[in-house]
């Protein structure tokens, strides 16, 4: 790796004021995390399809993709995971410093990984939505067949079954996908937003569902 000390970096002549106000939006970083299954991709489709139809310059950070291509050189032991989520965190502050609303979702299991990245975004433009579902149900519900799997032993370090998770302590949006229906969730997300940061209504763009 090459020393810091060796590498100069540039300056931007567009300032962040420039670029807020030529996208016409706060940059926020709606952070979604939860075990697998609980329902972070959904909500983060929804939120982005919501946001989008609402003129809003947004785009989605999801872990399956990403680990893709980014990170699809990463594991999941709690090195890889926090190696995959700096990665992440640097890639959102850079969306953000472009003025774009990003919405993330990863299963972000450490709450020092998910602190590290609300600084890297800054405190004001970080919200921490915690998807709230039990093992239990996220185990039923068993999206992909990776929790048959993973208690079968076949794939390792699996969250909620043979990895930790640690729920947030102060999450500024709680969903629980047990007990609400997606759009009552969805909601939720909105009405925190809004209560955030002004949701004008700009050009609207019509797209089928
Ligand atoms: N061992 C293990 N543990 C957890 N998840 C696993 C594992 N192996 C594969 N997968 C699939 O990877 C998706 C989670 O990737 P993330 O990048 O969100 O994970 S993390 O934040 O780095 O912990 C996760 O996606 P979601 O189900 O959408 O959460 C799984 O499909
Ligand atoms: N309130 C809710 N919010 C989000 N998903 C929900 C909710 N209630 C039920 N679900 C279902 O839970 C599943 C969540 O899967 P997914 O979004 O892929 O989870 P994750 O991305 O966290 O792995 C979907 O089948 C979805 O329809």
């Amino acid at each position: 790796m090459m020393s810091s000390d060796s590498i100069l970096l540039i300056e931007s002549h567009v300032s962040y004021a420039q670029r807020k106000a030529a996208m016409m939006q706060e940059p926020r970083l709606i952070w979604l995390t939860g075990l697998s299954g609980s329902g972070k991709s959904t909500l983060a489709l929804r939120l982005e399809h919501y946001l989008f139809c609402r003129g809003y310059k947004v785009c989605i950070l999801d872990g399956d993709n990403i680990r893709n291509g980014l990170c699809n050189d990463l594991g999941f032991s709690e090195e890889d995971r926090e190696e995959n989520l700096r990665r992440v965190g640097e890639t959102a502050k850079l969306m953000l410093d472009a003025g774009l609303i990003v919405i993330a979702a990863f299963i972000s299991p450490y709450e020092a990984g998910r602190n590290a990245i609300r600084n890297k975004a800054g405190l004001d433009r970080f919200i921490e939505v915690y998807v709230n579902c039990t093992i239990e149900a996220c185990v039923n519900r068993d999206v992909k067949g990776l929790y048959a799997r993973a208690r079968n032993g076949i794939i390792p370090d699996f969250t909620g079954i043979s990895a930790p998770y640690e729920p947030p302590t102060a999450p500024d949006v709680v969903v629980d996908t047990v007990e609400e229906s997606i759009d009552e969730s969805l909601l939720k997300i909105i009405q925190f937003l809004e209560s955030k940061v002004e949701l004008v209504d700009r050009v609207p763009v019509m797209l089928p569902q």
